[in-house]
């Protein structure tokens, strides 16, 4: 429907939480996994299809950088897609059969509110660092991988600060916990980004090959391959320090670290004509693109986990 080809305010991304756990209470749990650095709650939709316990999960978050508003239009267009069609749709049905889905939709809340009511721009947190006039740390370099070093800034007012230490800030800890007390069964890990159409995966910290390269390679090829095919546009794809570049701190390379074996960060529409601003009438095929990439993911790792 048209609600899902909007963008929609902080308030009404948790009016939609609260409604999507109202409208689907058997397939739908909310979890808060913690706070931002504005005290606003940080909320994990978990999707379940048949009752019985499954032994494993995936993670999606979205919205780590505010600016990058095509990805919790993401989060969103992939739960409503995951709810309507279970029992439909065979891969969907596959999925949520075989795992859980925890569906982090606003990772970086006080900065997409800052989006919409003053710096369309921002891109980090909002933390406020009492020792400089510049606030806010680059979530996607406060994790503890390789934390700091080459590709982040020590500079609070730059744009990719990687914080005050490694999960210094508060939606960092969150997302890190969740993880770590979730580490047995969690075993793909979906970070959406915007923009420049890449399919990346560990590590962007180093150019150290992880031990499953190949098969992590051949899975965004084989994804790229299909969003040429059904939807004529192009992704470039693999390992993230020499597809896009050598930056420490991020998530997918924590998260693969801790054990998460299929790691991703997706950067979707589109390659810079809109960047940042990528108009509404494109969130359909935008979505349907990365639905498309997970969907192939999320099968695979069923078939070898
Ligand atoms: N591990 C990572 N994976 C992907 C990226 C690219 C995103 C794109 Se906006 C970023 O710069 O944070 C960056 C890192 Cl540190
Ligand atoms: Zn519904
Ligand atoms: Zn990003
Ligand atoms: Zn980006």
């Amino acid at each position: 429907g048209v609600f899902y080809e909007r963008y929609h305010s902080l308030e009404d991304i948790y009016y939609w939480i609260n409604k999507t756990r109202q409208d689907h209470s058997d397939m739908v749990k909310v979890i808060l996994i913690g706070s931002s650095s504005e005290k606003r709650p940080l909320y994990v939709i978990k999707l379940s299809g048949r009752r019985d316990e499954v032994k494993r999960a995936m993670w999606l978050d979205c919205g780590i950088h505010a600016r990058e508003w095509i990805a919790p239009a993401f989060c969103m267009w992939f739960v409503k897609y995951a709810l309507e069609f279970y029992n439909l749709n065979t891969e969907i049905t596959e999925m949520l059969n075989n795992m859980d889905i925890y569906v982090l939709t606003v990772m970086n809340p006080d900065g997409y509110k800052y989006t919409w009511t003053t710096d369309r721009m921002w891109r980090k947190n909002r933390s406020v660092d009492k020792d400089s006039e510049c606030a806010g740390a680059d979530l996607n370099r406060n994790f503890d991988a390789n934390w700091c070093t080459k590709g982040a800034s020590s500079n609070p007012c730059d744009p990719t600060y990687c914080g005050q230490f490694p999960e210094s800030e508060p939606e960092t800890q969150a997302v890190a916990q969740f993880l770590r007390s979730h580490k047995d069964t969690v075993k793909l890990y979906l970070s959406i980004h915007s923009y420049s159409q890449m399919l990346l995966f560990p590590y962007s910290c180093s150019y150290d090959e992880v031990s499953n390269h190949n098969e992590l390679f051949d899975l965004v090829k084989e994804a790229s391959t299909k969003i040429r095919r059904y939807y004529k546009n192009i992704y470039k794809y693999g390992p993230s320090a020499k597809t896009i570049y050598l930056a420490p701190g991020g998530s997918d390379d924590w998260a693969y670290n801790l054990g998460i074996k299929y790691s991703f960060t997706f950067e979707l529409q589109d390659r810079g004509r809109y960047g940042f601003l990528l108009p509404p009438s494109f969130i359909p095929q935008a979505c349907n693109e990365a639905l498309l990439a997970s969907k192939i993911i999320a099968l695979h790792v069923i078939k070898k986990t």
